[in-house]
């Protein structure tokens, strides 16, 4: 059996992780972050992740899932290691990579024997090479080193069920045998698996979030655009989405893409165009049109009142999309910028990423425990992250506790006879709003 080691505990190293240990494999994760593996150790993930708790569980207590700080430790015996550092954007929109080559130089420094890099880490074309020299660079001993470009398709919030039902594996390589090695570990997933060059690899990741992203971008365009004619997002999505060549998926018109990848992905793809002189104009318009879109709710409200000084907004849903503590690019963010800007107040729920919230939020946002205690106290609602409590709440909430009842939904999370039930003026996104007189407060009956 081959030890494997995967540089990087954190949404994606984790992930890996506990899915190659639950098939099977001796897993060691190593992290620098001394805290996240502590609480590991202790069978705690430090990330909220559907389902991940129970793997951990029973793969810490079968043996084949360790958690360490030690760097010399994880890699001394590794035969295969997992490179999932982040890669972060920097300020000119091209992808850090100081993390991935100081795993290259960790792996360098300390491996014992000839090894397999993998690298899961979302990086620019070239870099697995890069990556290579780096390893070569720092080893102590003759070893054999070679490379494959493994990138990673799981989303957030349903990351253990992608793992073991995504559509294929892409395994990036020179190296025949590597590949092969890496097919026979991958093999219990029982998914396709795609072998290509390392270059292609590494532009399937890119191309694949980039495409995703503009169907987004693509949508609410026309949801803009169904604003202004008098059509409805919601029908023209089915309809259109039922076109095979088009398919239903990432079709959902709203607020716009955030969380970790498709934001960095996008702006770092169109640097690596602008390295070789191409100007990517399709995707640049496509960051552009989801930059003006997370704002949306906050023009829309404006238009309704005209200023939204001391008006006060329930916040639902912090987290980038439901099912994930993550807050990285969240639409949240600039929402509540804007809203402050504007003179309103913020009273913020979500079920999960409060405490994440709480770090990148401005200061002057409240945050409640209860979605209930969000809507009592509010004169506008916004629904920012479809969470399943709050659309299950955030209808029959507003009606109940609100005096003049106005919802703004950014997800478009209700069908029009949904609504109609409900004396609640509702103003969503690509879609006509729709005016209802308001009914006297019922919070009592709730
Ligand atoms: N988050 C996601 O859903 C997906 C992320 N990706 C890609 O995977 C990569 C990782 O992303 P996340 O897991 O979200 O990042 P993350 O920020 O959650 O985790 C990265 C971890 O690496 C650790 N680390 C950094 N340098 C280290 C070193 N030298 N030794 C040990 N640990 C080290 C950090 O402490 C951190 O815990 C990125 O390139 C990202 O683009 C790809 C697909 C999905
Ligand atoms: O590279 C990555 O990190 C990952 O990025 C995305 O996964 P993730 O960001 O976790 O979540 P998605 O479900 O793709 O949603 C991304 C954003 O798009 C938004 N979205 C999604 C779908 C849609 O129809 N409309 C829409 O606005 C979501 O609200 C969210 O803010 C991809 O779906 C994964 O395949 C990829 O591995």
């Amino acid at each position: 059996m081959k030890n494997i080691s995967i540089i990087g505990t954190g949404y994606v190293g984790l992930v890996t992780g506990v899915c190659l240990a639950e098939i099977g494999h001796n897993v060691t994760c190593l992290d620098l972050d001394k805290k996240k593996i502590e609480l590991l150790t202790l069978g705690v993930s430090p990330i909220y992740e559907p389902g991940l708790d129970e793997l951990m569980a029973s793969n810490m207590e079968r043996g084949n899932l360790h958690f360490t700080s030690d760097t010399m430790m994880a890699l001394r015996v590794a035969d295969v290691v997992y490179i999932a550092v982040g890669t972060p954007q920097q300020e000119d929109g091209s992808a850090n990579l100081s993390y991935v080559f100081k795993a290259a130089q960790d792996i360098g420094r300390n491996i014992t024997r000839d090894v397999v890099v993998v690298t899961k880490s979302t990086v620019p074309l070239g870099t697995n090479y890069k990556i290579e020299e780096v390893v070569k660079a720092y080893l102590q001993g003759n070893y054999r080193v070679d490379i494959v470009s493994n990138p990673e398709f799981l989303r957030e919030g349903s990351a253990v069920h992608d793992s073991f039902h995504g559509d294929r594996i892409v395994i990036g390589a020179d190296s025949p045998a590597a590949a092969d090695l890496i097919e026979e570990i991958n093999q219990p997933f029982g998914l396709p698996i795609l072998k290509t060059s390392i270059s292609s690899a590494e532009m399937i990741k890119y191309a694949a979030n980039a495409f995703l992203a503009t169907k987004i971008s693509f949508i609410n365009e026309i949801a803009t655009l169904s604003e202004k004619v008098g059509s409805d997002i919601v029908e023209v999505a089915k309809g259109i989405g039922k076109d095979a060549r088009i398919g239903s998926k990432f079709l959902d018109a709203g607020i716009g893409f955030g969380g970790s990848c498709f934001p960095k992905d996008t702006r770092a793809l169109v640097k690596i165009s602008e390295a070789v002189d191409h100007d990517f104009r399709l995707l640049k318009s496509v960051i552009e049109i989801n930059d003006r879109q997370k704002t949306a709710l906050v023009k829309k409200a404006k238009e309704r009142f005209g200023s939204l000084k001391g008006k006060r907004v329930a916040l639902l849903g912090l987290a980038f999309k439901p099912n994930t503590d993550d807050m990285r690019e969240a639409a949240s963010i600039s929402i509540s910028k804007r809203l402050l800007e504007e003179g309103a107040e913020i009273i913020a729920y979500d079920p999960i990423a409060i405490e994440n919230a709480k770090k990148v939020l401005p200061p002057e946002v409240q945050f409640v425990e209860q979605i209930e205690d969000a809507i009592k106290k509010a004169d506008v609602v916004f629904i920012v992250t479809e969470w399943e409590e709050i659309v299950n709440k955030a209808l029959i909430l507003s009606s109940l506790f609100m005096e003049k009842p106005i919802l703004f939904d950014g997800r478009n999370c209700y069908t029009e006879e949904e609504i109609k039930q409900y004396p609640v003026e509702y103003i969503a996104i690509g879609r006509k709003p729709i005016k209802k007189t308001a009914s006297l407060s019922a919070a009592a009956s709730y």
